[in-house]
């Protein structure tokens, strides 16, 4: 695939990256996993997202940071609990099939070596389509090209950078979620949403936008096409028994993902698209 004129491709360890840099903003998209690994639009040039000091380039092991594209399960796989947790696409290497250049910034089209894999039934194209402009648009589109309905789960597993996590809120949900951290227990969204032990929560329900409120740092995260939103934030001991994050990784990060966990329903013929806006 030739790179245009704001693409280029460099490599890093083992892994092939794309760089993007428009008139509106920067990213770097790892073909390992179609993953995106940074976006800093050029009106603040702030960066939105985190990777850990720690992550691995080896195009074996996931990516930690940026945003893993988790299908077609999230978490465990339901049933065989040999497989890979959050499914198979972010450990495959992806292929552009298209870069184009648009009035508003820069759109990237990538697809996965293969979308059929050990625990999942379904004839699909999977397709990642990234809009590099003033705002970061990402689009996961699962079309169903056999002629029974499927079922899938996903997520845009976002890492945000932060300055601290302790000093840092959520806002935008208000409803009850699961905890995993303490059974699955249902609970109330606590009001104001601050950080101060390890996170890991499914809430579902769909609020149009969320921000991340840094101090007077704002993020807003856009989610269309999902079920719930996921937050995470592994905290100081598991960070410390994770071999790719630093001991403090998890202060500077927080983890909001726009995702499928109830199973989303495909018709034959027909597209489901998942989407995330970074602003
Ligand atoms: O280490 P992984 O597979 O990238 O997953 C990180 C986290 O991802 C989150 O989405 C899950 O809710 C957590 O349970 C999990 O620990």
């Amino acid at each position: 695939m030739l790179p245009t004129d704001s693409t280029t491709i460099i490599t890093r360890d083992n892994i092939q990256l794309l760089h993007i840099e428009n008139a509106f903003a920067y990213a770097e998209i790892s073909l390992f996993g179609g993953h995106i690994l940074s976006f800093k639009p050029k009106h603040d040039h702030r960066e939105r997202l985190w990777v850990s000091q720690h992550a691995f380039f080896d195009a074996k092991k996931p990516i930690r940071g940026g945003i893993p594209v988790c299908w077609p399960w999230f978490g465990p796989h339901k049933s065989k609990t040999n497989l890979a947790a959050h499914g198979y696409v972010r450990t495959q290497t992806w292929q552009i099939i298209s870069c184009e250049e648009t009035r508003t910034g820069t759109t990237v089209t990538l697809k996965p070596h293969t979308s059929k894999g050990d625990g999942f039934e379904g004839d699909v194209q999977l397709v990642l389509v990234v809009h590099v402009e003033q705002q970061l648009t990402i689009q996961l589109c699962t079309t169903n090209l056999g002629d029974t309905p499927l079922t899938y789960n996903s997520a845009l597993h976002s890492y945000f950078a932060i300055s601290d996590i302790k000093q840092c809120e959520l806002l935008g949900l208000s409803k009850k979620y699961s905890d995993k951290t303490r059974g699955y227990q249902i609970l109330d969204t606590p009001q104001a949403y601050k950080f101060n032990e390890e996170t890991d929560r499914v809430h579902q329900e769909q609020p149009k936008t969320l921000t991340i409120a840094d101090g007077e740092i704002k993020t807003d995260i856009m989610s269309s096409g999902h079920d719930s939103i996921v937050v995470w934030n592994p905290w100081q001991e598991k960070s410390i028994s994770m071999g790719d994050m630093s001991d403090d990784g998890y202060l500077t990060m927080l983890c909001v993902e726009t995702a499928i966990t109830q199973g989303q329903d495909v018709a034959p013929n027909t597209t489901h698209v998942l989407q995330q806006i970074i602003q």
